[in-house]
């Protein structure tokens, strides 16, 4: 499968921050989650793929243009949804969706045609006719998605295009993601931190931190359930009850934290064998968590890294 977007040893720095560190990357067709905590890069990313800054070192190739020096041509080839609200006061929605048509070079009327089309497949009704300073965050945001998709890209780039929905209208514009891809044939990148958006529509998963690419593979892999997993706390001898558990064909592993397990067993009553691992041990059971599912686990490991490198 040819990559949309292939980047190479990327790295930019703002005088001491360094926000990429090295970022190799490619994006396939289809839509891809873009996850990572505040401050991971994201934004970064993004604007260097658009064409808007340039990298401090690295190459790489958008949509068969190349980084940076192409960049007219690849912000004409892309729909851009920015996270903050960028709109002229006192335009209606229309007139917003149908200038953004303009600016890519769609003649008035045809441009004005687009608009109203794309606002019924956004939901948008007779408020689109209304002063957009008067609407609700759920109405500015399908006025934005709308803004980014009138010129038909081939490719969006929608960054957290649900924050501030309710979950009506979350449901519903992520729909309207999957349609555009399942349907139209668009790839999208989806940068959020909201794990749950990239879970229900996302084919692949990216996650960013601290400037690198932590994980970049399909999602459907990622949440191939492993074997049941509990983590255990406790309290008593750690060695009789890794034992006892043992003798009952548990496998555990000790997690970097005093008395916390993670057990695994190919067993469906696995929660009724650990209770019973630890009473034949002698320990008490403070707490027993089934283990969330791999992307989870994972993004909560970077997100915690992060965090503490930056406490
Ligand atoms: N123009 C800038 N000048 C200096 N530092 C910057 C600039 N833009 C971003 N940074 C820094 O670069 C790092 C990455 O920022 P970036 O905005 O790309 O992250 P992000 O993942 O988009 O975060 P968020 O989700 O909070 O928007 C941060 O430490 C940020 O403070």
């Amino acid at each position: 499968m040819s990559s949309l977007i292939q980047l190479e040893n990327i790295v930019k720095s703002y005088r001491s921050t360094t926000a990429l560190n090295g970022v190799d990357l490619s994006v396939e067709p289809g839509i891809t989650g873009l996850l990572g905590p505040n401050g991971a890069g994201k934004s970064t990313l993004i604007k260097i793929i658009l064409g808007l800054i340039r990298v401090t070192s690295g190459s790489g190739e958008v949509l068969g243009c190349r980084l940076y020096r192409d960049g007219r041509r690849i912000r004409n080839k892309i729909g851009y949804m920015p996270e903050d609200d960028c709109y002229i006061p006192g335009m209606s929605g229309i007139e917003v969706v149908q200038f953004a048509g303009s600016l890519s070079g769609i003649p008035p009327t045809e441009a004005l045609r687009r608009g109203h089309e794309i606002l019924d497949f956004c939901g948008v009704k007779q408020e689109r006719y209304r002063n957009i300073e008067t609407y609700s965050t759920g109405m500015r945001q399908k006025v934005k998605f709308a803004a980014a998709i009138v010129h038909d890209p081939e490719f969006l780039i929608l960054d957290e295009p649900t924050s501030g929905l309710d979950p009506e209208e979350r449901e519903a514009l992520l729909n309207r993601i999957k349609i555009l891809s399942t349907q139209n044939g668009k790839s999208v990148l989806l940068s959020t931190h909201i794990l749950p958006d990239v879970q229900q529509i996302c084919d692949r998963v990216i996650i960013l931190a601290k400037g690198q690419i932590k994980l970049n593979d399909r999602l459907e892999v990622l949440n191939q359930t492993v074997s049941p997993t509990v983590t255990v706390r406790f309290e008593g001898d750690h060695d009789s009850f890794v034992s006892s558990l043992e003798r009952a064909r548990l496998r555990a592993t000790d997690l970097n934290r005093s008395n916390t397990l993670k057990i695994e067993g190919d067993i469906e009553d696995l929660t009724d064998q650990v209770w019973k691992a630890a009473s034949a041990a002698n320990v008490a059971i403070h707490s027993l968590v089934p283990a969330r599912n791999s992307l989870e686990e994972i993004f909560m490991q970077t997100v915690q890294e992060a965090s503490v490198a930056n406490s």
